[in-house]
């Protein structure tokens, strides 16, 4: 379970990202967290893993207090969190396996991760999370050969090859087609059923968080303006997040044929499909 507690962010420019920013966020809970550019999703996200330091305010990863970490017990608390990144952050040179084995750095000894020596079970492990992501075949093929939905499978096998307690994702989708796009979120949703993994995912398209999440988080200026459920994601509700818009327009040419009354379509757990 993650919960934060007041937490804010004033930037030394003295933008103020975050204001007393509080929610929790269950096992296994997909929330997808929505707002304009400059809303403060990035500098949430990053608060957490502690790329970004909080200027106020207390983060809890169970029951550790992430905003007081240093040092080794800050890196040994971000093994616990599996990170997913907008253009993937593989090494290109290095192989699909290699690259989910990376997962893995945070756990060996120096100069095991000097060799990259892994253990068995991290290997069965790394193999297993290809099999589920659709990319078994792929194993030794290097990451720069791979198209980006390909990558973007890895990037979230390697997340999962760290056994993470939490999930942050960072505009996972942002440069995929559609059709790859729903199946990247899809993948994501299935595994943190799977594992009861919470996760927080930063996204722009409204139309995939509201289908792909169970819970969606609205900021503004900083500050939590909708927190509810995607079906509660009504026009009033997209005008407060994002101001004044027509909805409804937007909304008819953004679907493509999938649920658009805002329903959840509990999407299968096909992890493999199409790659
Ligand atoms: N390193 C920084 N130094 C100063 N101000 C920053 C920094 N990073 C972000 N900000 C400011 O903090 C506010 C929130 O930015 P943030 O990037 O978190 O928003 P966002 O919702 O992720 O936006 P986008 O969707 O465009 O990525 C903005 O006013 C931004 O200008």
């Amino acid at each position: 379970m993650l919960k934060l507690e007041n937490v804010s962010k004033t930037y030394k420019t003295g933008d103020k990202a975050l204001q007393g920013i509080s929610f929790e966020v269950p096992a296994g809970q997909v929330v997808g967290l929505i707002g304009p550019s400059g809303a403060g999703k990035s500098s949430l996200i990053r608060c957490i893993n502690r790329l970004v330091e909080p200027t106020a305010g207390s983060i809890l990863l169970g029951d550790t207090d992430l905003t007081r970490l240093n040092g080794r017990n800050l890196r040994q608390a971000r093994r616990r969190i599996g990170m997913i990144f907008q253009e993937y952050a593989l090494v290109e040179r290095l192989t699909v396996m290699e690259n989910v084995l990376s997962g893995r750095l945070g756990y060996v000894s120096t100069w095991r991760s000097f060799l990259r020596r892994y253990s068995p079970e991290d290997v069965s492990q790394a193999f297993a999370l290809l099999e589920k992501v659709g990319l078994a075949d792929h194993y030794n093929k290097r990451a720069d050969a791979l198209s980006g939905g390909q990558r973007q499978r890895v990037g979230i096998a390697r997340a999962l090859e760290q056994n993470p307690e939490l999930l942050l994702v960072d505009e996972p989708t942002a440069s995929l087609d559609p059709k790859t796009s729903r199946q990247i979120m899809r993948l994501i949703r299935g595994a943190c059923q799977e594992r009861s993994l919470p996760a927080i995912i930063n996204i722009h398209d409204v139309m995939l968080a509201q289908q792909f999440s169970d819970r969606i988080i609205g900021l503004r200026n900083g500050e939590v303006v909708f927190d509810g459920a995607p079906d509660e994601l009504t026009n009033d509700v997209l005008t407060r997040i994002y101001g004044d818009e027509d909805w409804t327009q937007l909304r008819g040419e953004e679907s493509d044929g999938e649920s658009t009354d805002g329903s959840n379509d509990a999407p299968s757990v096909d992890l493999a499909e199409g790659v």
